[in-house]
């Protein structure tokens, strides 16, 4: 998975994934955003494979991540996923597994799994310079099997940024995901698979977006489609 461009649909609720079929080719599933993820979980009959994520607090997401014995539990709860058969992909932030034994651990029974590993960094206050783009990028895509990087974009210039490092990590042969969060970064969500980006994450429905300026399904495929059959 993720050699070519992916269009995975956002969403805290499974029953999305009959209006992603035939428009996207994976279905993130939002755990820490989630009413009952387990029993979502257990409960799921799609045809879509599932990206799991489990997004802490601390990284912008909903999930309790906010001691050692709440870290430890959310990532419990995320390798508890990884049992399903539609689970084919996994999501864990970079720091996550700087930090945590555990979170390094989940990676591990993933790999044994084959089950990808999605490495993400967030950062939801701005635009890193661009060589710190590359390096976590680099950071991350060494450390899992796709390293992804949202940032927000103020301007043209942050956007532009995160276009040229999503081009040299891509170049340098590692397998990326990037989008700039935000209005100024929104054409980055169908810009950057041109430069590399390998996955573009967009809700079935626009009110239902998991992040600030993405698009919808439907639009972001179009996009998408458009740009790189050029
Ligand atoms: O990390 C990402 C990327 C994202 O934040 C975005 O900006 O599209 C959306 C999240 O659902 C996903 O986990």
């Amino acid at each position: 998975m993720f050699d070519s461009f992916t269009l995975v649909a956002a969403t805290a609720d499974l029953a999305d994934e009959r209006a992603a079929r035939g428009v996207a080719d994976l279905v993130e599933f939002r755990m820490d955003l989630a009413t009952a993820p387990a029993e979502q979980l257990a409960g799921y009959d799609g045809e879509l494979p599932l990206l799991v994520t489990n997004r802490p607090a601390w990284e912008g997401g909903e999930a309790d991540g906010g001691d050692a014995a709440a870290e430890t539990a959310r990532l419990n709860t995320l390798a508890a996923a990884l049992d399903y058969e539609a689970v084919e992909a996994v999501d864990i932030e970079l720091a996550a597994l700087r930090r945590s034994d555990r979170a390094v651990g989940v990676a591990e029974t993933a790999e044994r799994h084959g089950v990808d590993v999605v490495v993400s960094v967030h950062d939801f206050a701005g635009t890193p310079s661009e060589r710190a783009m590359v390096s976590l990028l680099s950071a991350a895509a060494s450390a899992g099997d796709v390293g992804k990087l949202a940032v927000t974009a103020a301007d043209r210039a942050d956007a532009l940024a995160l276009l040229s490092a999503t081009h040299t990590v891509d170049a340098a042969g590692e397998r990326v995901a990037t989008m700039a969060m935000g209005a100024a970064g929104r054409h980055t969500r169908a810009v950057a698979p041109v430069y590399g980006s390998k996955i573009g994450y967009a809700p079935v429905h626009a009110e239902d977006a998991t992040a600030p300026g993405q698009y919808d399904l439907e639009t972001l495929a179009s996009l998408v489609d458009r740009l790189r059959s050029r």
